[in-house]
Order: C-alpha cells, then sequence, then structure tokens
C-alpha cells in the first residue's frame, strides 16, 4: 500500500528551508543544467496557459534530476494584478515524485519556495556579478520577492544604504516598517537607482522602469520581474549596453520582453559562469535575467522533505 504523500503549508515550508543550505543545491544544480547532460537533468521550458478575461497565466514547470531522484512538478498562477488589489499576483504548490514508483511523495506550498529560491539565485548572480566595492543595494518593487531579496541580500552582503520604491509609496513604507534595519523609501526608481550598485527590479511592470541612463556603470541588475514576451521592466538603452546573463537560454528566450524586445544578445547562463566556461565580467554593467526554473524548485522542494523527514 503506497503511503499518503506529505502535506506541508506556507508556514511549514518557510520554517523547513534555509538559505544556507539552499543556495549550494542552486549553483549545483545551475552548473549542472548549463552543461546540458540529458541524461542528468531535463527541464522543458514551462507551459504557460494564458487567462486572457483576468490578465492571468497558469504555468507548469515539470524538472527530472536523475542523480539526485527528484522528479517535480510546480503548477503557478500569476496575475498582473489592478494597483490596490489584495490578491496575490503569484501562487504556487509544488508536487514531488517518487522517481520509481511515480507516486506523489510530497505537495507542498509553492510560494514559499518561489519566494526563496528566486531570491537565492538571484543572490548567486549577485556574488558573481556586482562591483568588488558595492555599498548601495535598490530594490524595485515591495511584494513577495523584494521581501526574499532584501532578506537574502542584507544575509549575504554588506551594504551602507538599503533604497526601496513601489509604485505605491504607502506600500514602500509599509516594506520598510515590517524591517528591522534602515532602508531609504525612494519617491522615484530615478531617485532609488542614481548611484546604486546593485539593483533588484522585482515588479509586476509590463513596461520599462529602469532606464539605462540612470545606472551607475558597472552596477549589477537582477531582473525578476516581466516574464512575458511582451512584458518589460528594462529599457533597451540598458539591455543594450549591459552584459546579459540569464538563467536558461531557452527560457529568457521564449519568454523575456526585455531580452526579445530589446534585442539584446545574451552572453551566458549563470550556469556557465559557476562552471567557469564563461567569465562574470564584473567590472561592467551586468544584467542577470531571470525567468524562474524548475530545477531550482525540485531541489528546493527535495530540501524541504528532507529536512521534514529528519525531524518526523
Ligand atoms: N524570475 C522568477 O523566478 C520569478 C519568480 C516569481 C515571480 N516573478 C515575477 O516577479 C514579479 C514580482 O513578483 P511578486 O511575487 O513579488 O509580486 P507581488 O505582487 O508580491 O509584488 C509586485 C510588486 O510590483 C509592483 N507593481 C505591480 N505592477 C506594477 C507596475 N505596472 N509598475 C510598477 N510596479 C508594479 C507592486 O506594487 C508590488 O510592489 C512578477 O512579475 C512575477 O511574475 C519572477
Ligand atoms: O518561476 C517562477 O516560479 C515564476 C512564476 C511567475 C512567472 C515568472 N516565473
Amino acid at each position: 500500500m503506497s503511503e499518503s504523500p506529505v502535506l506541508l503549508n506556507k508556514h511549514e515550508v518557510e520554517s523547513l528551508l534555509g538559505y544556507d543550505d539552499l543556495i549550494p543545491r542552486l549553483e549545483s544544480v545551475m552548473g549542472k543544467f548549463s552543461k546540458r547532460d540529458s541524461s542528468e537533468i531535463i527541464q522543458p521550458v514551462r507551459s504557460v496557459v494564458p487567462v486572457q478575461q483576468y490578465n492571468g497565466f497558469l504555468g507548469v514547470m515539470p524538472a527530472y534530476l536523475a542523480a539526485e531522484g527528484i522528479l517535480c512538478t510546480k503548477m503557478v498562477t500569476f496575475y498582473q494584478r489592478a494597483e490596490g488589489s489584495s490578491l496575490p499576483s503569484t501562487q504556487a504548490t509544488v508536487l514531488l515524485f517518487h522517481p520509481e514508483r511515480g507516486t506523489v511523495t510530497a505537495i507542498m506550498d509553492g510560494e514559499a519556495i518561489t519566494a526563496k529560491r528566486t531570491a537565492a539565485v538571484s543572490a548567486i548572480s549577485a556574488k558573481l556579478f556586482k562591483p568588488a566595492l558595492s555599498e548601495v543595494l535598490c530594490i524595485l518593487g515591495s511584494g513577495q520577492q523584494a521581501r526574499s531579496h532584501y532578506d537574502v541580500f542584507t544575509k549575504l552582503f554588506k551594504f551602507k544604504e538599503v533604497r526601496v520604491w513601489s509604485r505605491r509609496k504607502e506600500m514602500a513604507q509599509q516594506f520598510v516598517n515590517d524591517l528591522q534595519d534602515p532602508v531609504t523609501v525612494c519617491s522615484s526608481v530615478k531617485e532609488a537607482v542614481m548611484g546604486a550598485d546593485v539593483i533588484v527590479t522585482a515588479t509586476g511592470a509590463s513596461q520599462p522602469i529602469l532606464f539605462g541612463k540612470w545606472v551607475k556603470p558597472g552596477a549589477h541588475i537582477a531582473a525578476v520581474g516581466a516574464c512575458r514576451p511582451d512584458w518589460r521592466e528594462l529599457d533597451d538603452v540598458l539591455m543594450r549596453e549591459a552584459v546579459v546573463y540569464v538563467d536558461s537560454r531557452e527560457g529568457a528566450t521564449a519568454e523575456s520582453g526585455d531580452i526579445i524586445l530589446s534585442g539584446a544578445e545574451v552572453f551566458a547562463e549563470l550556469g556557465e559562469v559557476i562552471n567557469g566556461s564563461f567569465p562574470a565580467q564584473r567590472e561592467k554593467t551586468t544584467v542577470f535575467k531571470s525567468l524562474g526554473m524548475g530545477i531550482q524548485d525540485a531541489v528546493s522542494a527535495k530540501l524541504v522533505l528532507e529536512k521534514w523527514n529528519s525531524e518526523h
């Protein structure tokens, strides 16, 4: 008789998933992915079903990591919400399967996984690409991704100043009120990014909000929003002047409006830099365009289940 799957809610996943264990696993799996060894990793570009009348999408993100014995799928809905909407824009559930039996071994919240693994991968990009002397961090957006990015970037790096901007200033103020350490609320994107060494864009924008003319030469931009071919966060100047890195070439060329519409060239995948196949051009202005990958969810969910099993 097959055992029932382990069911884990958002609070349980949140408490079981820590960056100290997660970051090395993500570095390893991103490097393996970029080797394109299909006997190791199978991850198709996600399937996305538009829910047009509600400005939403359903994404299905399968991944199989043979060596680690991880068979996983994340189902995620993401919506462009009207300003002031109380509904979350991103919701997700992750299923783990027994690779041999095909049975479901765990069903867990995907929102905490998505928030943490996305920020962790951005932090890996910052480790590789941010200027040697990085004193100012700027975060554009004040939602789930903005908070997870704040948490992991201030955990890993020492910044003299952290700034935040949100399209609704009261939301930026609320974001800051929830934090222990001082963060400057900025009234415009220009004010927030001028002189910043590291910029995180984590908004639901579909038109550019970050313009290359404002960006300090040599800065690093971790851009996690705009995950549709017709959505933008970054303008053409920035996309064409920066050295552009991506999580996956296939995902970026299928889904990134910032890359597709600007005609920017992709220099390398993050995993190719981790493998040493391509250099980290830290001295130049760099953009890491993140779309999100099923393998990131897979290693995150496996880590959560391992931790849960060790405690039960
Ligand atoms: N790269 C990845 O792996 C990944 C993972 C999850 C989410 N995302 C994307 O990141 C973005 C943020 O996700 P989230 O979960 O933090 O969402 P969220 O709804 O929690 O936060 C979105 C933030 O963007 C702001 N915003 C919304 N529309 C805007 C607009 N038109 N202009 C400027 N700001 C706007 C909101 O006010 C809010 O501060 C979304 O585009 C989402 O699809 C990417
Ligand atoms: O990889 C993810 O989880 C997200 C879902 C929302 C759209 C962007 N990618």
